[in-house]
């Protein structure tokens, strides 16, 4: 079973998509068509755009990685779209060297972990590495949108820090809120990057759901040889996914969404839905998880 639809619409654009699965279908999946329909494997190959379209909440999580000139964003076919944000926003966190955005003619720096948020409406957008021996890396996740907020660059200072967890408890972790309502208006996207501290491996534990939100996690950081652990599923009925280095995957609304590493690691969560509310979460007891 494939819920894949492979498309290559364009020269420089990989673009493919998921069907939304219910918890039911879930629990019949083996190890392979849970990676089919989760994991997102392949998200910076040289000057290509790498798109998948999620239809938990037409969420799309992509990353583009310019190694000979400037890039400009174009709309995949399947979005029906004159330009890629007629309907769409985009938030952007660089994840390898330091690199340029030109959105309408203006100018953002990114360097290592900052991020860019583009409102809906913004139509030529190109990008471009400083260094081709160390590309930039830039991660996108877009939701549909209805106004056309400001764009902004959310530079690491900017950001809203959360410490969380402990050494004790092997998750001491620093939550970074990038693309949030306290610190810019957007319609439903959300972005933010989680680092764990020496020694701590586990993420989001105690897990949590919100039925109101999808999420998707992108681990990078994870040092050669590593890997995480990613545990998604219903609280009673979790399944694992092996996720190595730069790779991404999809959070359905019903799902927990945590991971161990064997080491530690980074990563960068976006969500869209039905609130803006980073707090709104069901959480999940330890000891009632299956
Ligand atoms: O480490 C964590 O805990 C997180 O980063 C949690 C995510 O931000 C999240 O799941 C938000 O809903
Ligand atoms: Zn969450």
């Amino acid at each position: 079973m494939s819920d894949k639809n492979d498309v290559n619409t364009e020269q420089n654009i990989f673009f493919e998509s998921r069907y939304a699965s219910s918890p039911h279908e879930v629990k019949g999946m083996n190890t392979e068509q849970l990676r089919q329909n989760f994991l997102i494997e392949n998200l910076f190959v040289a000057d290509q755009f790498c798109w998948t379209l999620s239809f938990f909440d037409r969420y799309l999580t992509g990353g583009v990685m310019p190694t000979t000139g400037s890039l400009a964003l174009e709309a995949p076919e399947a979005l029906k779209a004159a330009y890629f944000l007629e309907r769409r926003e985009l938030g952007i966190i660089n994840v390898g060297g330091s690199g340029l955005v030109i959105a309408d003619g203006v100018e953002y720096e990114l360097a290592y972990k900052e991020a860019l948020y583009l409102g809906k409406g913004t139509r030529d957008i190109q990008f471009l590495s400083h260094d081709k021996g160390t590309p930039a890396k830039f991660y996108l996740n877009s939701t549909p949108a209805g106004q056309a907020y400001p764009s902004r660059k959310i530079a690491r200072t900017d950001a809203e820090v959360v410490e969380m967890g402990s050494m004790e408890t092997a998750n001491h972790r620093i939550i970074n809120k990038l693309i949030v309502n306290s610190i810019l208006p957007t319609n439903q996207l959300q972005m933010g990057m989680t680092e764990l501290k020496a020694g701590s491996v586990w993420n989001t534990m105690p897990a949590h759901t919100h039925d109101r939100r999808m999420e998707v996690y992108f681990y990078f950081e994870v040092p050669e040889g590593q890997a995480v652990s990613h545990f998604m599923g219903q609280p009673q009925e979790t399944r694992h996914l092996w996720v190595q280095n730069e790779q991404a995957v999809i959070s359905p609304n019903w799902s927990i969404h945590a991971g161990a590493g064997t080491s530690s690691y980074t990563f960068i969560w976006g969500m869209a839905g039905e609130n803006l509310d980073y707090g709104d979460m069901d959480f999940c007891a330890i000891k009632d998880l299956r």
